[in-house]
């Protein structure tokens, strides 16, 4: 059985937001199922009382008294009306109060009732909003459930329990956990059943398909910068890039600056490193020797690849045998890597000692690196990637209309972006981006984000210039695309 964590369920929360699936419908689906669930198992005599937190597990059984009409229900708030800390759990509060429902909001520990030993109570304290020691008055509430005879249902985790880790200094004991569209983790372990007592999954209306879609919420994921951070705590990196090329490794390096990582070198062939300097005094440059990367550049490499976070490989690069037989030494160096374009050709699948590799080829540079076809239909392009992801131990962001990202065998696609986005220049952008969030998060929350924002930056361009934006157009829009 598939689970999800709490920081999970809350980057999917957001994500239906965005998507237009608004949490009030999730809390009415929620509550709604909780009433039709005890509705299936208590008869309409059995007094019913809620013993509610401030929080949104609260505003689940505020929804969940008003869809048990016919039923004696009693509301114990935990706190003031006024203390409500979510939306949706405040505005079907004060429908229950309109509605007359009877209520007492607690305030104190030695208010807390004994309840009546026939009635069902439901444990609404808390769910995966749980933080630190419990404070007095919960603590109390919890302690007075357990010490009562009643039935207990709990509102989608036995509250004092650590929904991912399991981990509790008291927690309610349940005979019924609903918890909502997948279990939590710490609700499958079988030494915490006294906990959870029988458990009911309850459907709460997400589509699948928006588990695997891209959006504000991963984006909420990521790390952010601390006020007392020192130069380089945001994030540094080195891009291998130019030869044949000048522009391609600048756009890389520009994208990943406006993207807030802290440090970008650029290690580039003799020929055209003081041409890549030139666009940007923004721009660290170290100058290789020749006219493309070769064998010689390999002991001043060595000396920069561990003083950096990620290093991005690929662009502007250029196929000379000299070039790739150099690269083929020169990722295994890498702690933390990009490879792009005319690095990818350098990569051989069989070998496992990369350690954290970010791929990030179109369909083209997929089917030639990979020997596979990428297939049209998404379902089937999704299951060919996460194969490959799984097999060769790398993170796949594969770029097209829909993109593809793909870790082990968990597939995400990212829908934002624009045809016009096919102008050139792109490809590096999204490679800057994707090593500057990798400086600071793990691989596949790097290539999923970078993905969005650089296809939301395409759009935002879009509506400026039409077909008539250009890479660095979408690298003015990044800051705006990283805050939907
Ligand atoms: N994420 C989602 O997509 C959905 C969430 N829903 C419900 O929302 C819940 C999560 O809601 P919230 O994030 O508001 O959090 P919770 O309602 O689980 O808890 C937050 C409340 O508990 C208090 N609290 C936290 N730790 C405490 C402690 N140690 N001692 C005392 N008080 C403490 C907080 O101050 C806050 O008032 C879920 O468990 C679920 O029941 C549903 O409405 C359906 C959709
Ligand atoms: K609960």
């Amino acid at each position: 059985m598939q689970v999800i964590t709490s920081t999970e369920m809350a980057a999917l929360d957001a994500n239906c937001e965005y998507y237009g699936l608004a949490r009030m419908q999730l809390m009415e689906n929620a509550g709604a199922s909780l009433a039709n669930i005890i509705k299936q198992k208590f008869p309409q005599d059995t007094p019913v009382t809620i013993f509610a937190g401030r929080g949104s597990n609260g505003g689940d059984a505020f929804v969940a008294a008003r869809h048990l009409a016919g039923y004696n229900v009693q509301v114990f708030l935990l706190g003031r009306g006024d203390e409500i800390k979510t939306a949706g759990a405040r505005w079907n509060f004060s429908i229950l109060k309109k509605a007359g429902t009877p209520i007492i909001e607690i305030t104190d520990s030695t208010q807390i009732p004994e309840p009546d030993k026939d009635c069902v109570i439901i444990d609404a304290i808390f769910g995966t909003g749980i933080k630190g020691r419990l404070r007095p008055l919960e603590s109390t509430a919890i302690d007075r459930i357990n010490n009562c005879a009643s039935k207990v249902v709990s509102v989608d985790v036995p509250s004092g329990l650590d929904p991912d880790t399991g981990d509790f200094e008291k927690a309610v004991r349940s005979n019924l956990t609903i918890t909502f569209h997948k279990p939590k983790p710490a609700l499958l372990r079988q030494e915490l059943k006294t906990y959870t007592g029988e458990l009911v999954t309850a459907p709460i209306g997400i589509p699948l398909f928006f588990e695997r879609l891209i959006g504000k919420g991963d984006l909420e994921r990521l790390a952010t910068r601390k006020p007392e951070s020192h130069k380089g705590d945001a994030g540094s990196m080195l891009i291998i890039g130019g030869g044949p090329y000048s522009g391609a490794p600048a756009l890389c390096a520009m994208a990943a600056l406006r993207c807030g990582v802290d440090l970008v070198h650029i290690a580039a062939p003799e020929a055209v490193s003081n041409i890549i300097a030139s666009f940007s005094p923004n721009l660290i440059t170290a100058a290789l020797t020749g006219n493309h990367l070769n064998e010689s550049d390999i002991p001043l490499l060595k000396k920069m690849i561990p003083t950096v976070d990620v290093v991005v490989i690929g662009m502007g690069l250029g196929k000379h045998p000299e070039t790739q037989s150099a690269l083929k030494e020169i990722i295994p160096l890498c702690k933390k890597a990009v490879i792009d374009a005319d690095g990818l050709y350098a990569l051989d699948f069989q070998q496992k000692n990369y350690s954290d590799i970010i791929i990030t080829p179109h369909s083209y540079e997929f089917n030639r690196i990979t020997e596979l076809k990428t297939p049209e239909n998404l379902n089937t392009r999704m299951q060919v990637v996460t194969g490959f992801a799984e097999a060769s131990n790398t993170t796949i962001l594969l770029k097209g209309k829909t993109d593809v990202i793909a870790k082990g065998s968990v597939a995400k696609i990212n829908t934002t972006g624009t045809s016009s986005m096919t102008v050139g220049g792109t490809g590096d952008v999204l490679a800057g981006i994707t090593a500057a969030l990798f400086t600071t998060n793990d691989a596949l929350l790097s290539a999923c984000c970078a993905a969005f924002i650089s296809g939301r930056a395409g759009e935002i361009c879009h509506q400026k210039y039409g077909s008539g934006l250009t890479a660095t157009d979408i690298i003015e829009c990044i800051p705006e695309a990283r805050n939907p």
